[in-house]
């Protein structure tokens, strides 16, 4: 079984270099995949050819991959837009063949592979899917330093907020539930998950006072779910379910939008908190954060992040055995 886990460069321009030589800390075999003059000067490493190959104790494996320009921190280069792709779609080919266990994803800058080679995709999230052969999949972000855990799916993912009533079909919001449920169960050995719906609408809609989602179609579907032998409750008021006496009462939370998901962790655990890719055929973590360009190269990113999801990508792969 390959053992070592996949970690992708992501945007050089952002903080992403420097985290690389701290990760190390994190005691995961992982390789980077990106190209070595982006590495802060003195993080050690070692050049190798396929990600099992042995490196001497203390040093970075890197699978190299050649960027057409050098990286300035805090200002993307549009020229280095498509080998930034690269790097994902070969650490997924890797994954994919088995020649590595899992994947961990350095972040990117949505806007400048956008504006630099014209990246179709929101995010990593959709990209992975279609690259998996267009699975359907959820986006799961994980506490890993707060108790109760705070697991968060947003239903509706990088969508405009003005999108998100329409968008938030019953049909989509089963899936992220179905997808969320499967998760757990095969990833974190939860056999029976507990799961909380939050409501679109302030109060959960109070009745229909404050809007009608939540008895259109919430409570019609959660129902039907709770029939299948599913341990779900909501639709639940998104601003009292997140405090530490509602948390203990469910192992993850669908929302039904990115903020509403992502404000609570991100608060409670910015520093300790993993994306995941729920659904996909291979393991994919990441750290919560993004390119951070306001501090890229300064030597003030904190790897907290990317060591919690390095190991949480080796604790998932072996899950799956
Ligand atoms: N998985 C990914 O590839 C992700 C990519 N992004 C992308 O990152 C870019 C910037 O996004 P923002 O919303 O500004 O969020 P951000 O997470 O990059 O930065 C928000 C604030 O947190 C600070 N920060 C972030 N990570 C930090 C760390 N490790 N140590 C210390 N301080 C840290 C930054 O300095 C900034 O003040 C966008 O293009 C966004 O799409 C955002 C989230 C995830
Ligand atoms: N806001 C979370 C985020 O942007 C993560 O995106 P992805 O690149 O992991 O899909």
């Amino acid at each position: 079984m390959a053992r070592r886990v996949l970690l992708t460069c992501g945007e050089p321009a952002g903080i992403g270099p420097e985290l690389v030589g701290p990760a190390m800390a994190s005691g995961v075999d992982f390789a980077w995949i990106g190209d070595p003059a982006h590495l802060p000067a003195g993080t050690p490493y070692c050049e190798i050819a396929a990600p099992g190959d042995a490196v001497p104790d203390g040093q970075v494996p890197v699978l190299r991959h050649d960027f057409p320009a050098p990286a300035t921190p805090g200002r993307a280069d549009p020229e280095n837009a498509q080998a930034v792709i690269e790097v994902i779609a070969r650490a997924v080919d890797l994954v994919m063949r088995r020649e590595a266990l899992a994947m961990t994803t350095l972040p990117i800058n949505k806007q400048a592979l956008k504006e630099g080679a014209g990246f179709a995709f929101p995010g990593h999230t959709e990209y992975l899917a279609d690259l998996a052969g267009d699975v359907p999949v959820a986006m799961m972000l994980a506490s890993t330093a707060v108790e109760p855990p705070c697991r968060v799916v947003p239903a509706t993912i990088h969508i405009p907020l003005a999108s998100v009533p329409a968008s938030l079909t019953p049909e989509r919001l089963e899936q992220a539930i179905r997808i969320t449920h499967a998760g757990l169960q095969r990833d974190f050995a939860i056999s029976a998950p507990r799961l909380a719906v939050a409501g679109l609408n302030p109060h959960a809609g109070e009745g229909g006072a404050m809007g009608h989602e939540e008895d259109l179609f919430l409570r019609p579907l959660l129902a039907r779910l709770r029939d299948e032998g599913m341990d779900i409750s909501g639709p639940l008021p998104a601003d009292t379910m997140f405090h530490p006496a509602a948390r203990a009462g469910y192992d993850a939370a669908i929302c039904a939008y990115h903020d509403q998901a992502l404000i609570p962790i991100k608060t409670l655990d910015f520093a300790g908190g993993v994306n995941v890719t729920l659904g996909l055929p291979f393991v994919r973590t990441s750290p919560d954060h993004g390119t951070a360009f306001d501090i890229a190269g300064q030597g003030r990113a904190d790897a907290t992040s990317t060591i919690a999801a390095l190991k949480m990508a080796q604790d998932m792969a072996r899950a799956r055995g």
